[in-house]
């Protein structure tokens, strides 16, 4: 299913579970689809009315030309809400999405419940890191950025045990459009929420991986020394702890949720 954004992107999305649930809206990281929140989604909906969608640039969402903001992926979660007519979700996202729920938790507090942030940080990377990125991407395409994304995304440990799954992934990675990346990239060069992190008060779970080297344990803990209101759980695994731990990742987000 399609909503349409209030600048006129069509974003996709998937609904499971019974809409009397309260919501959980789950958002994914870059170069991944909804697909990637699957084990979550399984686990979940006897709880939750869990939403997944494609972010602007990824997937059957649209791939308007960039660049993209935090602010626009934030506020395209909102329509997203907006248009299923929910004033007030749970929300979780990681990496990009996770960095999506802490601009949601600063200036949209009061449609959200709780709000767990995955593998993020205030600020991802560095503005030229992301600025040559989103330059090699829009001139080279997305293959050669496909084929390193295991060593950024997952434990060596996991790449060896879990080929069919990292295969899919990367699979999707490199047909994903360049431009719709590019103009992601775009958004994380500028992104940066230090200075915003006091102003949460919402409940934050924030979950990190003890082996990230992209969002490392480092950036967590200074989200949680910054906010009041937020706690922390590291699981032992890289970057899409979602995937590489669901288990462990689903207990911790049930527990913060459901409590
Ligand atoms: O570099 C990667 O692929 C990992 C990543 C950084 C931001 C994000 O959402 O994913």
């Amino acid at each position: 299913m399609f909503v349409k954004t209030d600048d006129r992107v069509q974003l996709y999305y998937q609904t499971a579970g019974d809409p009397a649930n309260p919501a959980l809206l789950l958002s994914n990281s870059l170069g991944t689809r909804w697909q990637m929140w699957q084990p979550q989604i399984d686990a979940l909906t006897k709880y939750f009315y869990v939403i997944s969608y494609d972010s602007r640039g990824h997937g059957e969402s649209d791939k308007p030309a960039g660049p993209y903001s935090l602010t626009r992926l934030g506020q395209d979660a909102l329509c997203v809400l907006g248009a299923l007519g929910i004033k007030k979700a749970h929300f979780c996202g990681i990496s990009m999405g996770g960095l999506t729920g802490l601009w949601l938790a600063v200036y949209a507090p009061e449609r959200f419940l709780k709000i767990v942030v995955a593998n993020t940080a205030a600020k991802i990377g560095t503005k030229e890191g992301w600025q040559s990125r989103a330059a090699a991407v829009r001139e080279q395409g997305l293959a050669e950025l496909a084929t390193s994304a295991p060593q950024r995304w997952f434990t060596p440990g996991f790449i060896r045990k879990h080929a069919a799954l990292v295969e899919q992934l990367t699979d999707t990675l490199a047909e994903q459009d360049k431009e719709g990346y590019a103009a992601c990239c775009d958004a994380l060069a500028e992104a940066d929420l230090r200075a915003d992190l006091s102003r949460i008060q919402l409940p934050l779970l924030v979950i990190a991986g003890s082996a990230d080297p992209v969002t490392t344990v480092a950036d967590a803990e200074a989200i949680v020394q910054a906010c009041p209101s937020a706690s922390l759980v590291s699981l032992k695994a890289s970057h899409i702890s979602n995937l590489e731990q669901p288990a462990a990742f689903n207990r911790a987000l049930s527990q913060f949720l459901r409590a």
